[in-house]
């Protein structure tokens, strides 16, 4: 095999013997989690299982008491959030952390790298390349027609898929989101799994999630947390006839 076969197959996060505690609770404890190249993973669990603090462990908001972090060979638990970012790891919370007094456009505009933060509006130019990068994206995310709609005026799901977009216009090779469809109508959840299905020809898509159904149309491997610990992983039928899975998740 060629070195770029074997950079391929290798796990673009591996997360081996993760802990965190807060004052003796460990609500990340001993985990180990592998995320291929191209894979929709999938977390679900009960609620307090530690499934949003990997997600902060992972984007450095949170840090770990021991254990490791490796993206693309890259130890995360050692670095500033603002450089994770930089390497290549987007997350996206449950509140849309959009700028609602901007147009769709200008939202897209902000987020292209070295684009017009505060100390980059005396630099940038509004050129020929942000503006395709914009307008693509935009098509992605089903705004394409909505650019210069101001974005306190899309619908809760439209604002989901803003935020999205803004991340992509990173490209970011892990994209994390936590409970994306969570107040979607069904149309906008379908519209959800079949961009999320697109987005990760090219990337890696770590979702938490509670909604099965969405679940079921986009995740390639499931991972049941609980308790800070892999309860069990893998597809997501065998996940879901699991009696243990079953018991302290899927049977409430
Ligand atoms: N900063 C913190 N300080 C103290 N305890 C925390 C902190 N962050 C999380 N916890 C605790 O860790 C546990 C795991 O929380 P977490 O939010 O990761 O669970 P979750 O699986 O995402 O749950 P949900 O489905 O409800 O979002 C909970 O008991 C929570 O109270």
């Amino acid at each position: 095999m060629t070195a770029v076969g074997f950079e391929m197959k290798k796990p673009v996060l591996a997360i081996e013997g993760l802990t965190v505690s807060f004052d003796g609770f460990k609500a990340v404890d001993n985990l180990n989690l592998y995320i291929d190249r191209n894979e929709v993973r999938v977390v679900i669990g009960p609620n307090g299982a530690g499934k949003t603090t990997v997600l902060d462990l992972i984007c450095g908001k949170t840090r770990a008491t021991s254990g490791s972090i490796q993206f693309d060979g890259q130890e995360l638990t050692k670095m500033r959030e603002y450089n994770i970012v930089r390497a290549g790891v987007g997350r996206k919370f449950q509140n849309p952390s959009i700028y609602e007094n901007l147009t769709v456009f200008e939202n897209l505009e902000m987020s292209y790298p070295a684009g017009r933060k505060v100390w980059g509006a005396l630099f940038f130019k509004r050129n020929a390349q942000v503006i395709a990068r914009v307008e693509e994206v935009a098509r992605e995310i089903f705004l394409g027609d909505l650019l210069q709609q101001q974005a306190d005026l899309l619908s809760h799901g439209q604002k989901q898929w803003l935020e999205i977009g803004m991340l992509l216009m990173q490209d970011p090779e892990l994209l994390m989101l936590d409970e994306p469809v969570a107040g979607m109508s069904v149309n906008e959840r379908a519209q959800t799994a079949e961009l999320l299905n697109r987005i990760s020809q090219g990337r890696s898509v770590l979702v938490i999630e509670h909604d099965m159904e969405f679940v079921k149309s986009i995740a390639h491997k499931v991972t049941v947390l609980h308790q800070g610990k892999v309860l069990a992983e893998g597809s997501m039928e065998s996940v879901q006839s699991n009696p243990k899975v079953i018991e302290v998740y899927l049977g409430h």
